[in-house]
This record gives structure tokens, sequence and C-alpha cells, in this order.
């Protein structure tokens, strides 16, 4: 079996506000090998980010943050390193592409600065080979007259082009795990497609490791291997992309696949949508964290959390390492467990 290279153990980020500790990320494990890609997906507010940005060492323990439990990427010990030492991960181990471009580029930097500065930095290139390699990835995203656009700024290209750059940018160290944080959110629908098809082939074709945070389950179906469903800073549910999208077993989940308009519904049907709200991080509350928003909760359900338990092989054909953590988990018609 392929040893993991990112391999996410029990990891809790808890942060320190005036209105009390915010505990954003709870207990969460995964392990990613090469060449795998994994979707978190859930509402906003959930952690899905926080979770991305403690695995990439931006959150880390410091005065108003505390990190438990561990993150090894090729088997170093992200939370074990100096600053210094992390900040070396990211290019040629780690690349990150955030939700809007333009918070990733600076505006008063030209397109072939950006590339530049961080192929010299990480992989020690002379300048002239720098800019030859930039203009490389610039075509290698897709982008026209690449040349040309380096030396352009980043309000002269429109957002689909400047999420390309960032991506250009993320991957030009050849990093071997790449971290897609709602890369989408601020384009245009029909862009939006192409930058998801994009991020999948590229990923592909160099055998990286990919972590797809959306809210958008559309955006991870069929783009990922493994989805991970998240609910209030803990894991719901999780498995094979399929297998989860097909037969999911945490209300939860069941809920956000039913809130998807799809095509083959009559005209005038209703969305279904989630009752209720995510709850207040500093008072989440006890037992289930969906309890207050389930339809399938018992009593048992507000004193005693769920683990997240593997289910059954035979319970779930063909889909190995389906895991759930609800009392009540939807099943199967036929089936002699649960109601
Ligand atoms: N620096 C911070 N200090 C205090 N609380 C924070 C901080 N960053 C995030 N949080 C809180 O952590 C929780 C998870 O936030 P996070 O951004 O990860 O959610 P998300 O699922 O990515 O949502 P979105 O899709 O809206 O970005 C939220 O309650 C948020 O308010």
């Amino acid at each position: 079996m392929t040893s993991p290279f990112l391999e996410v153990e029990d990891l809790r980020t808890v942060f320190h506000t005036p209105r009390g500790d915010v505990c954003a990320v709870d207990g969460v494990s995964f392990r990613l090998t090469a060449g795998e890609t994994l979707g978190l997906v859930g509402e906003s507010g959930c952690g899905k980010s926080v979770l991305g940005r403690t695995v990439m060492g931006l959150v880390s323990n410091s005065r108003t943050a505390t990190v438990t439990g561990s993150v090894r990427v090729g088997g170093v010990d992200v939370h074990g390193l100096k600053p210094s030492e992390r900040r070396r991960l990211w290019g040629p181990e780690i690349g990150m592409v955030f939700q809007d471009p333009m918070t990733s580029l600076n505006p008063v930097k030209r397109i072939g600065t950006h590339l530049t500065e961080t192929l010299c930095r990480h992989l020690g290139c002379s300048r002239s080979e720098a800019r030859k390699r930039g203009v490389e990835m610039l075509r290698e995203v897709g982008i026209p007259e690449a040349a040309r656009r380096m030396d352009q700024y980043p309000h002269e290209l429109s957002g689909g082009m400047r999420q390309r750059v960032v991506i250009a940018i993320a991957l030009a160290c050849r990093p071997r795990l790449l971290i897609a944080d709602e890369p989408t959110t601020a384009l245009d629908v029909t862009v939006q497609k192409q930058i998801l098809d994009l991020l999948a082939s590229l990923v592909a074709d160099r055998h990286m490791a990919m972590i797809l945070v959306s809210h958008d389950l559309g955006a991870v179906a069929g783009r990922t291997d493994r989805v991970q469903v998240m609910y209030a800073g803990r894991t719901v549910e999780s498995g094979a992309t399929g297998s989860v999208f097909d037969d999911a077993r945490h209300p939860y989940t069941d809920a956000l696949l039913g809130s998807i308009p799809r095509l083959e519904d009559p005209p005038h049907t209703r969305l279904r949508t989630i009752e209720g709200t995510p709850p207040d991080m500093a008072r989440p509350p006890a037992g289930c964290r969906f309890r207050p928003r389930c339809a399938r909760a018992e009593e048992h359900c507000g004193h005693v959390s769920p683990v997240l338990a593997s289910l059954p092989a035979a319970d779930t054909p063909g889909a190995g390492g389906r895991q759930v953590a609800c009392h009540y988990p939807i099943v199967l018609e036929g089936a002699t467990r649960g109601r």
C-alpha cells in the first residue's frame, strides 16, 4: 500500500476570542496519498477554511490560537517546525489557491514578478530561467499570449485569468499537495467550471494530492476521489465521493444533497432547505451539534456526541472506508440496522 503523503490526526484548532474559545476544527482526521483528491464540504462557518489553513501551517499555536493533534506532510510534523522552516514547505511541498485571486495577487506587481519571485526564492532559479519557466506555467494554465501577460498587472486581466495566474503561481514549484479553498466562489458561473476542470486535470497530470474546499457539492462531485462532510467543526460523514453522493447516511449530508436543484425535477418543484442555522461556534449545543436541525433526532442525541464510526463493508457494497457520525444514520431499505 502507498504510504500517505498527508496525515492529519485528531486536529483541533481553537481560537481564543473575547467571546470565549471557538473550536473551529474539532478532532478531524484524514489521510491523502499522492494522486488522491479530497473534497471538504459543508455550510459557511463549519471550519473548512480553518482546517485548510491549519494543514498548511498558516494557523498555528500563538497568543490567539491553539492547535493540537498533528499534521504530517511527507512525514514532517508541520506544527513541530519553526515558522521559517514551515514557510519553506510553501511552494515546493504545499501550494494554496484562495477564494479571491485579488487577495493573493499584489496589485502593484506585474504577473511576471509574482511568478519569478516565487521561482527564484524557492527553486533558486536565475531571473532569466524563472521568466522562461513563468511563461511556460502561464501557457500550462491556459493563458493565451503568455509572454505578453507576464508584463501586465493583475487588474488588466479578467477574474478567471487572474485565478489561472494564482494557480500557475501555486503550482510553479511543483508542490506535492495543493489546497484549493473555494477557488471559484469569486468567479462568474461560466468560468467556475473551466477553473475547476483545469485544477482537476493539472492535479491528475502531476500526480499531486489535492484538498478541494467548497460549500458547493457540485464542485467536488466528479472531481474528487473522497469527500469529507463537515458540520460545526467536526466530520459528520466521509467516504468515496460517488458513494457518499449516491447513498448519504448522515441526515446533514442528505439535507445538503437535497438542497441542490436538479434538471430532472418538474417545474416549480420547491427546493428542500435545511431549517435553522449552524450553531454559534463559541457556544455549540451539547451532544450532536446537528440535533437542533435534525428531523431524525431523539432525546439521546442532545446528550451524547456521536463518534465517527466505520460502516460495515456489507452495508456499503463496493465502497470501503465509509464513516458516519450519527446515532440514527439513514439506512438502505431492507437493512436490519437503525430505523
Ligand atoms: N481568526 C479567527 N478568530 C476567531 N474565529 C475564527 C477565526 N477564523 C475563523 N473563525 C471562526 O471559525 C469558524 C470556522 O470558520 P471557517 O472560515 O473555517 O468556515 P468555512 O466553513 O470555511 O466557511 P466559509 O465558507 O464561509 O469560509 C467560524 O465560526 C469562524 O467565525
